[in-house]
């Protein structure tokens, strides 16, 4: 299955963090569109919200994968069922788990891929990755759909950030000192992709949750 990704890493500039330009071809990225459409009829997006504040998210998401994040009123955690609908999330697709295998060779498989649907004004603050009991595997995530500028700083707060702009198909893996890293969207550019239906951008992370 190796010949269905094309791995040519560019390390970025914080240690762990490794680019995968044009990973997925045009053919892999409409059948995965194919299965989130799926994924998407069983799970619907739900519209996160910040704890405390109650302030809603830009983004809009949902998971699949025998854990998903979410974020409510009572603060941000993994959990096996949908927020609303309260059934489990459906499986991660086997594409993306035989990509989790030959970018994030010594983790355990995915416990979580995170759905995140970025209409064109959405956005996603800088943060880190720290929800989960292990930080031992790498995040990975796919970008699909339109162009967005992707922001990564240091370890922590208030360093310097390098941007990226993230096409349909690159594959970015966050691990090492780079697993706790800041990173954020800034920026999405509306009309740079017609693999969606409409403009906007969906970005998977799947993520080990458990040591
Ligand atoms: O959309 C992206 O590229 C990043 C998403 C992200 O950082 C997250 O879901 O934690
Ligand atoms: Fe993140």
């Amino acid at each position: 299955m190796n010949n269905r990704f094309a791995l040519n890493p560019v390390p970025l500039g914080q240690e762990g963090a490794v680019l995968y330009p044009q990973a997925l071809d045009a053919a892999f990225q409409q059948d995965l569109v194919a299965d989130l459409r799926g994924v998407l009829a069983t799970a619907p997006l739900f519209q996160p919200v910040m704890p405390r504040t109650g302030k809603p998210l830009s983004v809009r998401m949902s998971n699949c994968g025998p854990l998903g994040w979410v974020a409510d009123k009572a603060g941000y955690r993994y959990q096996p069922n949908h927020p609303v609908t309260d059934n489990p999330w459906p499986p991660i697709p086997e594409a993306l788990t035989q990509l989790w295998r030959l970018v994030a060779p010594n983790a355990r498989e995915p416990e979580a891929c995170l759905i995140n649907w970025y209409g064109p004004n959405a956005k996603m603050g800088l943060h880190q990755d720290r929800d989960e009991q292990t930080f031992d595997a790498p995040v990975v995530s796919v970008s699909l759909g339109d162009e967005a500028l992707f922001r990564l700083g240091g370890v922590e707060r208030g360093g310097k950030t390098q941007t990226i702009r993230l096409a349909s198909g690159d594959v970015l893996v966050l691990g090492g000192k780079a697993r706790l890293a800041y990173h954020g969207v800034t920026h999405i550019y509306p009309g740079t992709s017609t693999l969606l239906d409409a403009p906007g951008r969906i970005n998977l992370t799947l993520r080990r949750v458990n040591p």
